[in-house]
C-alpha cells in the first residue's frame, strides 16, 4: 500500500477494550493512516489487538503501520512500522518486510537525522513534537518550518507530530506537513465525538 496524504491516527494505550470501536469511529471519519502504539509489552494482547486492527484497517482500504515492533508488523502483515532513533535499523527492517512496507522515520528535529532515514530507505519522515504534547511530555521540539526544508531536500512525505489539534493544524499545513499524526486530540475524546473530530481534520486536507 501507498503512503497516503492525511490525517495520521496512532492509538493510545488508555483507550482499553475501546480501541476498535475508536478506532473505527476515526475510519469512518476519514483517518487516512493507522499505527497501532502500544506499550505495555504484553505480547499477546497486542498480537491479538494488531490482528483485529489489520482486519478493521482492510476494511476501509487504510495501512495499518506498527510502532517500534517489526516482529509484530511481520507476524500480523502489517502494511508497514513506525521506528524511532533507538527502535532498529530501518534496512533491517526493508529486508525482513519487503519493498512494498511503508517504512516511517523519526527524525525530531534533525535535517541530519531524515538524511540518515532516506539512506535506511524511509517512505516518510516525521517531525516533532511541534506543540507541547500530553501524551508525551519530555519529546524534542521542532519548528514546522522543518516540514517545508525536509520535502524539498529529499522529496519525501513529511508527517507532523505533537500536539497537535485542529487549531494548529493549518500552520503545519501551510509548512508542508503531507500527514498529521494525532493521538490526544482524537483518541483523548468520548468515543461518540472521535467520528467528527476525525472529519474536521480531513476537510483540512482537502
Ligand atoms: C508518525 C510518528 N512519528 C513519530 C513517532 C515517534 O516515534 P518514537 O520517536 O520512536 O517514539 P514512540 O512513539 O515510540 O514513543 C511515532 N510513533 N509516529
Ligand atoms: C509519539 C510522539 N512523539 C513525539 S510527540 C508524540 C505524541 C503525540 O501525541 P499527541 O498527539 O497526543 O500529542
Ligand atoms: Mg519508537
Amino acid at each position: 500500500m501507498k503512503m497516503p496524504r492525511g490525517l495520521y491516527v496512532i492509538t493510545d494505550n488508555s483507550l482499553g477494550d475501546l480501541l476498535l470501536a475508536a478506532v473505527e469511529a476515526a475510519l469512518e471519519g476519514g483517518a487516512a493512516i493507522v499505527q497501532y502504539r502500544d506499550k505495555s509489552g504484553d505480547h499477546d494482547r497486542r498480537l491479538s489487538e494488531a490482528h483485529s486492527l489489520l482486519a478493521l484497517c482492510r476494511r476501509y482500504d487504510r495501512p495499518l503501520l506498527i510502532n517500534d515492533d517489526v516482529d509484530l508488523a511481520l507476524a500480523i502483515g502489517a502494511d508497514g512500522v513506525h521506528l524511532g532513533r533507538t527502535d532498529g535499523s530501518l534496512a533491517a527492517a526493508r529486508e525482513r518486510l519487503g519493498p512494498d512496507a511503508i517504512l516511517g522515520a523519526t527524525c525530531h528535529d534533525s535535517l541530519g537525522y531524515a538524511a540518515e532515514a532516506v539512506q535506511g530507505g524511509a517512505d516518510y519522515l516525521a517531525f516533532g513534537a511541534m506543540y507541547p504534547s500530553a501524551t508525551k511530555p519530555g519529546a524534542h521540539r521542532a519548528d514546522p518550518a522543518i516540514l517545508g526544508l525536509a520535502k524539498v531536500r529529499f522529496g519525501l512525505p513529511v508527517v507532523a507530530i505533537g500536539g497537535i489539534n485542529t487549531d494548529n493544524a493549518p500552520e503545519l499545513l501551510a509548512a508542508g506537513a503531507d500527514c498529521l499524526a494525532v493521538i490526544h486530540d482524537i483518541f483523548g475524546r468520548p468515543l461518540p465525538d472521535i467520528r467528527a473530530r476525525t472529519a474536521v481534520y480531513q476537510q483540512l486536507f482537502d
